[in-house]
């Protein structure tokens, strides 16, 4: 992936001519330091050592390249534009991850902000507003206050013609630039404010622009094919970035590295030997009064038809021909082909109740958030297994879980290989080997494998290889997944964003499901708030050939942790 990172880059080189350099680097020009230039990315050119430091993390790769590289147009601007500046993704996501890249020194050197949106507000209570998400540090007061004389605000509508020519000639007073939308609003108004960009505020000339779209990309195939043909009027494939932030998460990442980096996952990454894989999320709390806004949608579209699908496509995709964005899109639109949509046999919903034992919000169930319409069967939790019909996965199951106020955070792969033939060990002593890609938290890869028990002993016991992070690449701070999206957006690279016939592959898929959910209404399985969730998701695992023995102790002086 990192290979992909400097080709990112140069074909953002190419493409864009977009620069890293520390902010406070005085302008040069292009070509003026002709010792370096572009052949610093060249990877022929790269001592072996050189890749190894490199791959420590992708925030030391950056910062290497930010102090070694210089890319591109010396003089390019840029502005980047928060539609939907007052809001809560805004807030707690876009403006943290906008202030982490400047502080970095990572974005373009002349870089502004605007903030667009109904409110009447000015930068100042904006700024009051971000601030707890900032995570500043002490002696980082001065850099913040130049970071906000670089933003401002614009009031306006969202269908007024005039404002948008207002915000136009706003982003024209910072110069020529090119133009980043990020799009923090309600799908309500995403078709107005896009077509209002595109008739008014698009960059000219030799600069670009951007669009930057956040999900819900539709409700279904059909509301999501519209929306697509209308953005699809108005820009090009390479003008649309459609943020997925799970492909920003350093362990999806590392799926590509770990597939086609390594010999040995090659030859038994397939039918013959892998009886099943489990996508898992779990988070710990439940709607916490968004319950109006999740009830319209329900899991399976928060999560499950976007993330953990798109782990799944990374998971069983053939080999790109390279590591070029449209290659790698490609191969995930084929696995996506190959899936027909899950039957309802393969499909367990449940919907979390108060815990009368539990302390505070535990005791609430989401019927009781006052914002869910009374008698809601909106699934805050599914477990549907689906099967990818080429030749390397027929009658694999991939079984993918999710919900809301379970017993803990977690996101995970569980790859569960074939029992071994010919056991000639003592009955059921010889586990499974598993490997697990723990995405969060505390980033991990390990493989469950037999050992024989140290000693004079002759059994085998269930041990690991274990790759862990924190102890592995101790002192590594692994940026936030909107911080890596932000900065391919700026660098021109679409690999970690969903193309349009990724997403229409990835409703076809579920419409069905969704369908006869909101039109049959099955009544979701209660769970208890802080469970595992429902124990025929546990039955539906076992019968899709996942195998829980509940034997592994990774630190055999812990206890078992208790099943709920
Ligand atoms: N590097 C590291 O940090 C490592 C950490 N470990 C830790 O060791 C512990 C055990 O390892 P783990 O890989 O989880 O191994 P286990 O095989 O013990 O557990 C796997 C998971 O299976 C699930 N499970 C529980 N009951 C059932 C059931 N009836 N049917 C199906 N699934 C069930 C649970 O997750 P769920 O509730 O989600 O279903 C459980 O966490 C974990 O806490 C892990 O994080 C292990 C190795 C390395
Ligand atoms: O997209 C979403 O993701 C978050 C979970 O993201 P994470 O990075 O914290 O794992 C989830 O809470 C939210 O409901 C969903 O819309």
């Amino acid at each position: 992936m990192f290979k992909a990172y400097k080709e990112s880059i140069m074909d953002a080189e190419s493409k864009t001519k977009v620069h890293l350099v520390k902010q406070s680097q005085p302008h040069s020009k292009q070509g003026s330091n002709p010792g370096r230039s572009d052949s610093a990315l060249s990877s022929a050119e790269m001592d072996p050592s050189e890749i190894a430091a490199r791959a420590v993390s992708s925030e030391e790769f950056i910062a290497k390249l930010r102090d070694e590289v210089e890319i591109g147009d010396y003089g390019a601007s840029h502005v980047f534009i928060i539609l939907g500046a007052s809001g809560d993704l805004a807030k707690k996501k876009i403006y943290p991850t906008l202030w982490w890249l400047y502080k970095d020194g990572l974005l373009p050197a002349n870089t502004h902000f605007i903030g667009y949106a109904r409110t009447n507000t000015t930068m100042d209570q904006l700024k009051e507003k971000c601030l707890p998400y900032m995570k500043i540090q002490k002696g980082e007061e001065k850099k913040l206050e130049e970071f906000f004389k670089l933003n401002s605000y614009v009031s306006g509508k969202y269908d007024v013609k005039d404002d948008f020519i207002r915000l136009n000639e706003a982003i024209e007073e910072m110069g020529k630039s090119n133009r980043l939308f990020y799009m923090a609003l309600p799908p309500s108004v995403f078709e107005v404010v896009t077509l209002n960009v595109k008739n008014f505020c698009m960059a000219h000339g030799d600069k670009w622009t951007r669009i930057v779209v956040e999900k819900p990309f539709g409700k279904d195939l059909d509301s999501s094919n519209k929306l697509s043909a209308h953005l699809a009027s108005l820009f090009s494939e390479e003008e649309l970035y459609r943020i997925d932030h799970y492909l920003g998460k350093e362990m999806v990442q590392n799926l590509m590295v770990l597939r086609f980096g390594n010999r040995i996952y090659g030859p038994i990454w397939n039918r013959d030997n892998i009886a099943s894989v489990v996508i898992s999320f779990k988070e710990p709390f439940g709607t916490q009064g968004r319950g109006g806004y999740f009830d319209e949608f329900g899991i399976i579209r928060d999560v499950m038809q976007n993330h953990l699908l798109q782990i799944l496509t990374l998971v069983a995709m053939e080999k790109p021909p390279s590591t070029n964005a449209e290659d790698i899109r490609n191969e995930k639109v084929k696995v996506l082909k190959s899936i027909p949509p899950p039957t309802m046999d393969n499909v367990v919903l449940g919907q979390y109740v108060g815990n009368p034992d539990g302390t505070g919000e535990e005791k609430e169930g989401y019927l009781d958030d006052p914002t869910v319409p009374k008698g809601s069967v909106t699934p805050t939790f599914a477990t549907v297994a689906l099967f990818v019909k080429n030749e390397r996965w027929d009658g694999v199951p991939f079984i993918m879980r999710c919900g809301k106020a379970l017993n803990e955070r977690k996101a995970e792969v569980r790859i569960q290989f074939r029992d071994v033939a010919g056991d000639i060990f003592r009955d059921g002593e010889v586990k499974r080997n598993e490997l697990v890609i723990r995405v969060q938290p505390s980033e991990a890869i390990y493989m469950k494998m037999m050992a024989k028990t140290p000693g004079m002993s002759i059994d085998c016991e269930e041990s690991e290889l274990d790759l862990t992070y924190g102890s592995r690449y101790k002192d590594v701070k692994m940026p936030d997944a909107y911080e890596r999206l932000i900065l391919d957006v700026f660098m021109g690279s679409q690999i970690h964003f969903v193309r349009s016939d990724e997403l229409s592959e990835a409703w076809r898929i579920f419409t069905p499901l969704l369908h006869h959910i909101e039109q049959e209404k099955p009544r979701p399985i209660p769970y208890k708030y802080g469970g595992r969730g429902p124990s025929e998701s546990d039955a539906l695992l076992s019968r899709s050939d996942f195998i829980y023995t509940g034997s592994y102790r990774w630190k055999p002086e812990l206890p078992a942790k208790p099943s709920l």
